[in-house]
């Protein structure tokens, strides 16, 4: 029978209302013809004289097509006294957190009549809280269904979650860095309150809830404090649900009173529905309904007074405990009886008898009881209606709160903007300049007075006389890049390399000037005796090759313009060069070696990249803490308006970033840009946002700094290696470098070493592949991040 049908018969037979009734009997007549989707809660009337809540048997197959949305009546009919419409209805309610695991909602069934209190009281883990969210529509269920004013949460449509309930989370889920004034007008923006209305209902509700304090940040609250701005908030837009997940805890009980009070208000003025959850068991019996829940079910509900006669009992505790125990039994002969399956007669026979007792006594107090209301579950009965705000668009809202918070975080802020200079001036000043101060050893057999005025050319070329040209090559050596220590033999030279000493040793032979002159003056027919005294023997110290090849690609420049030196004193054709090749101007580039050409567009686009990466990452996972991203979602922000409004705050900080890098890197560094620096600067933006949605993908993956922190130290390393930043790729093995250029900063590195160094532009396609391919890391990154922000069901 249809719960309205069941509703017009009782009236009928009471004899009550008769205009209810014919308009019930043309609500039964359709219902018939077409049953609601929502058949178990259909065929549910909840008249408290029954004995609590129907067994998931007696509610049939609720959950069949839950999601259905039953639009609500336009017209509504006033219920008859003593009949109230169903405000929230919950049908064989399961759900289970892990795939085969321990039911946390175990068919529960409950009914709340609008404009009621209905306290839910049950142990630590009974499964309440996932019965709020589940209500809610932050959960979804495994089967059953739910109907809040008549919508199904979480329905396309429904607007639940949304401003229709007025949650206030387990956690406190409030930002530390919002005022309490301000907390107020974000979630008075969002449930689509103007200016003054939030105004008013914020300054009467800090007076009821004892909050002195509008301009204090709530970090700076009190607990108890902090829990009443949360009830506040919950309170603020006077929606027409009301959930509230232990909303007493942690507050003195005078203030605990004031609140209860304050909840009667609202439910006997505003027709609001409160479903609250306590510890404090007795506190409840201010409820209108006691829902008794454990082990995810509801034992049962219904007045407090009424409990209490009902199982003979003095206090609600004692009611729980009865049921409880009733409870425990009923499961133990479940168990048994499916151990014993293979003996029926002997589970018949070693049974307990059913719970009879509490069955007997509900018979036996039945006469006794006061009547109660019928609470019939019919939209088109209730009184209030669910809060639709078409259009209405939260990223104003919500891109007001990213820039209050961002503006909060000044430290955040100097940091972010100090590192790229930070990063720039280390490079500038640590990476890339020659080594100086190497000791040389060096033995010179050939001439003791190389600290005296050489004698001049042409004399050092007279063949009977040339002396010194050991001296004009150690004179040649760069100064900054050598120390010359003088050696009286080859093994003390030797050993000060061992030692650490010098980075290397030099050994001219005695007759070395000599055997130079005439080794230039014989040329082909030079004799090996003089081939070999015209050599100067160098032993380096190849430990660290950097410096090695540096030290050694000096000593060679010194030699090849010394040899010039020396042809042309001694008159000969100083054209005439040791090496038979001549270096031209450089096409691009500098003549002499010049690292920082090679890794400043490496750290530039490193800087912009993981900075930003970095900053968007800290900042979602900083939305997310404490459940406040989670409660702005249940007071209807979409998860896209969220995202919105950081990609809006963080586009600002992050071209104060990349501006930054740039400045530092050309105007102060000196770095040459030899292409357009408008291209430059659009490349380095599209990395940046790479880098920005990397941020949001690896926050929307974790929930913590730490966790997101370590999976951005694994994207940073293997790009800082691979990259070409550290090593050219043309090094790499070619295994590896065949593969290394689909990764994100790779030829977009290319791509800015040659606009900077070269000059190219978007023609070239060295330019061109970095461009495509920071374009599809960026599509990449946004993409898995909508996806993960709209599959994970945390965010759903
Ligand atoms: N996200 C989750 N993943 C897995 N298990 C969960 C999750 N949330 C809750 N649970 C488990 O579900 C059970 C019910 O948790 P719930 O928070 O609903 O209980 P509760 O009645 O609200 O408890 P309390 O009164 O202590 O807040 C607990 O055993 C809990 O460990």
């Amino acid at each position: 029978m249809d719960a309205v049908c069941t509703t017009q018969g009782m009236l009928e037979a009471q004899g009550s209302h008769a205009v209810l009734a014919d308009a019930l009997r043309v609500v039964c007549v359709e219902k018939r013809v077409e049953r609601t989707e929502l058949s178990g809660s259909a065929e549910r009337t909840m008249d408290t004289h029954s004995g609590g809540p129907h067994t998931p048997s007696e509610s049939g197959a609720a959950g069949t097509a839950a999601t259905a949305v039953t639009p609500v009546a336009a017209d509504r009919l006033a219920p008859a006294p003593g009949v109230r419409a169903a405000a929230v209805v919950v049908r064989d309610a399961r759900k289970t957190y892990t795939r085969g695991g321990a039911p946390v909602l175990d068919g529960l069934n409950m009914t709340v009549a609008e404009g009621s209190i209905y306290g839910l009281l049950g142990a630590s883990g009974c499964g309440k809280t996932t019965l709020l969210t589940c209500i809610v529509g932050r959960r979804a269920l495994d089967s059953g269904a739910i109907r809040v004013l008549g919508l199904t949460p979480g329905a396309p449509d429904s607007g639940l979650p949304g401003p229709t309930v007025g949650y206030m989370p387990q956690e406190l889920a409030l930002h530390g860095l919002f005022t309490v004034a301000e907390t107020f007008r974000y979630f008075g923006w969002v449930s689509g309150m103007v200016e003054d209305e939030i105004r008013q209902r914020s300054a009467r509700l800090l007076k009821l809830l004892d909050i002195p304090f509008p301009d204090k940040l709530v970090g700076q609250l009190s607990g108890g404090q902090q829990r009443r701005v949360s009830l506040g908030v919950a309170l603020l837009n006077q929606p027409p649900i009301l959930i509230l997940d232990e909303p007493t805890v942690g507050v003195d009980p005078t203030l605990r009173q004031s609140i209860w009070d304050l909840l009667v208000n609202e439910t006997r003025n505003a027709r609001t529905t409160v479903i609250i959850t306590t510890h404090y068991i007795e506190e409840a019996r201010q409820s209108d309904t006691v829902g008794l829940m454990r082990n995810g079910a509801l034992l049962d509900e219904d007045a407090p007074a009424r409990l209490l006669q009902r199982y003979g009992c003095g206090s609600m505790e004692d009611v729980f405990l009865k049921l409880s125990v009733r409870q425990q039994r009923e499961h133990e002969h479940q168990e048994k009886r499916q151990s014993d399956s293979h003996d029926i007669a002997m589970v018949e026979a070693v049974r307990s008898p059913p719970p009879a007792a509490p069955q007997a006594e509900v018979e036996q107090t039945q006469a006794e009881l006061v009547p109660s209301l019928a609470v019939v579950d019919d939209p088109s009965l209730l009184q209030t209606r669910p809060v639709v705000l078409d259009g209405h668009s939260n990223v104003l809202p919500c891109t007001w709160k990213m820039a209050v918070f961002t503006w909060r975080n000044k430290s955040i802020i100097g940091i972010l903007f100090a590192l790229p200079v930070i990063i720039c001036l280390l490079f500038g000043f640590a990476v890339g300049g020659d080594p100086k101060g190497l000791h040389l050893a060096v033995v010179n057999d050939d001439y003791s007075c190389c600290g005296k005025n050489l004698p001049a050319f042409p004399s050092d070329c007279d063949a009977e006389d040339p002396r010194g040209l050991s001296c004009r090559y150690l004179r040649r050596l760069n100064k900054d890049m050598f120390d010359v220590d003088d050696y009286d033999d080859v093994d003390a030279a030797l050993r000060a390399v061992r030692e650490g000493r010098a980075w290397g040793a030099l050994y001219f032979p005695s007759n070395y000037s000599h055997a130079l002159v005439a080794r230039g003056r014989e040329g082909q027919d030079a004799s090996n005796e003089t081939l070999d005294s015209s050599d100067v023997s160098v032993w380096l110290d190849m430990s660290n090759r950097q410096v090695s090849e540096l030290a050694r690609a000096s000593l060679a420049t010194s030699a090849l313009q010394y040899f010039e030196d020396v042809q042309r004193g001694c008159k000969g054709n100083p054209n005439a060069k040791a090496l038979p090749m001549q270096f031209n101007e450089p096409v691009y580039g500098r003549r002499e070696l010049y690292f920082p050409d090679f890794f400043a567009p490496a750290v530039l686009l490193s800087v912009v990249y993981n900075i930003n990466c970095i900053y968007t990452m800290s900042g979602f996972i900083d939305d997310r803490k404490d459940g406040f991203m989670e409660r702005s979602i249940s007071s209807g922000v979409r998860v896209l308006e969220i995202l919105g409004a950081h990609v809006i705050v963080d586009t600002i900080m992050m071209l104060c970033v990349n501006a930054i890098t740039l400045i530092f890197m050309i105007s102060f560094l000196g770095f040459e840009n030899n292409g357009s620096i408008w291209v430059l600067i659009f490349l380095c933006i599209i990395n940046a946002y790479s880098g920005m949605f990397q941020g949001y993908f690896i926050a929307s993956l974790f929930t913590t700094d730490f966790e997101a922190t370590f999976c951005c130290m694994g994207f940073y390393f293997p790009t800082l290696l691979l990259s070409g930043l550290m090593w050219p790729l043309e090094g790499m093995h070619p295994w590896l470098r065949n593969s290394v250029w689909l990764l994100p900063l790779n030829l977009a590195t290319t791509a800015i070493r040659s606009i900077m160094n070269r000059g190219w532009g978007l023609g070239s396609p060295d330019v061109r592949d970095g461009f495509l391919s920071s374009a599809f890391w960026l599509a990449f990154f946004v993409a898995i991040t909508l996806a993960t922000l709209r599959f994970k069901k945390s965010f759903a």
